[in-house]
């Protein structure tokens, strides 16, 4: 089992005298196989979650369980792909792809076997001798994919991942992870600010609103999907205006006035 629950999670953070109440109350159930996307305003939680689905931090109060084991800390069952590629620059792609799995117990030569196996997936065989520097963006983004998904994870965490890319490579990039992830159907907990993006990837879709996940939606569009459609317009304003009345809610929470 690889699901994610969240069980009244509470994460505060102390900044000198002030406490800031990151996550209140969150509960959310993440299926076993399925793509999740947390949507949100700006500092509503979402990173915040992510770490603790991680183990990079520990809630406050209440229970992170993935396949119904605690989270304590980071471990391979958790992979983890971050908005900067994180590669090393002295590493090629495939030893860094194959660095990811250096603690699974697996030989030098199964490492490599499966590191080059994993690049022919994301489509960078050609560049498995490249270093970092060598590489666009969207490419250093694809070899941290195959980094995460060689270590053959329970759960993978994506963290804006696409963000920094420009708006072809970045389409390239999701059609790239709708088609990992049908092949692969690892529980994927993905964080994004574009609504389109949550909606071409994604099973389900959190809204995060004042620290906890305000509505679930069900994306119930067929791949590969159209965000041109009535249907896909309908649901991308309906979401927007979810999003919308939580900035209001938190805004009112803050002592704003309009
Ligand atoms: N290590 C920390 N120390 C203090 N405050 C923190 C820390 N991490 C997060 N926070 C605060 O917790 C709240 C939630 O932050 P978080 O990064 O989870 O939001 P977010 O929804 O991911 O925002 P963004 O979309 O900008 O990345 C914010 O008020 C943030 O300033």
């Amino acid at each position: 089992m690889s699901d994610v629950v969240f069980d009244s999670v509470d994460k505060r953070f102390t900044q000198g005298q002030r406490e800031i109440h990151a996550l209140r109350e969150c509960s959310l159930h993440i299926r076993e196989g399925e793509f999740f996307s947390l949507l949100g305003p700006s500092g509503t939680g979402k990173t915040t979650l992510l770490n603790l689905v991680a183990g990079f931090d520990r809630a406050t109060s209440g229970f992170v369980t993935v396949g119904g084991v605690p989270v304590c800390r980071p471990g391979p069952d958790r992979a983890v792909v971050f908005q900067a590629p994180t590669l090393m620059p002295w590493l090629t792609a495939l030893d860094n792809v194959a660095a990811g799995l250096k603690h699974t117990g697996l030989s030098r030569q199964h490492r490599r076997e499966r590191a080059a196996a994993q690049l022919a997936e994301v489509g960078l065989s050609d560049a498995a001798g490249r270093r970092p520097h060598q590489l666009s963006g969207g490419m250093q983004q694809r070899v941290g994919i195959a980094r995460a998904l060689a270590m053959r994870p329970a759960v993978l965490v994506m963290d804006e991942p696409f963000a920094a890319l420009d708006a072809y490579v970045r389409q390239e990039a999701q059609a790239l992870v709708v088609d990992l992830h049908r092949k692969h159907p690892v529980t994927t907990v993905f964080v994004t600010h574009s609504i389109e993006e949550a909606l071409l990837l994604s099973d389900r879709i959190g809204v995060m609103a004042a620290g906890t996940v305000s509505h679930v939606y069900d994306v119930p569009f067929e791949h590969p999907r159209d965000a041109t459609t009535p249907q896909f317009n309908d649901l991308r304003r309906e979401i927007w205006s979810r999003i919308e009345a939580g900035v209001r809610l938190d805004r009112e929470a803050a002592g704003w006035t309009a």
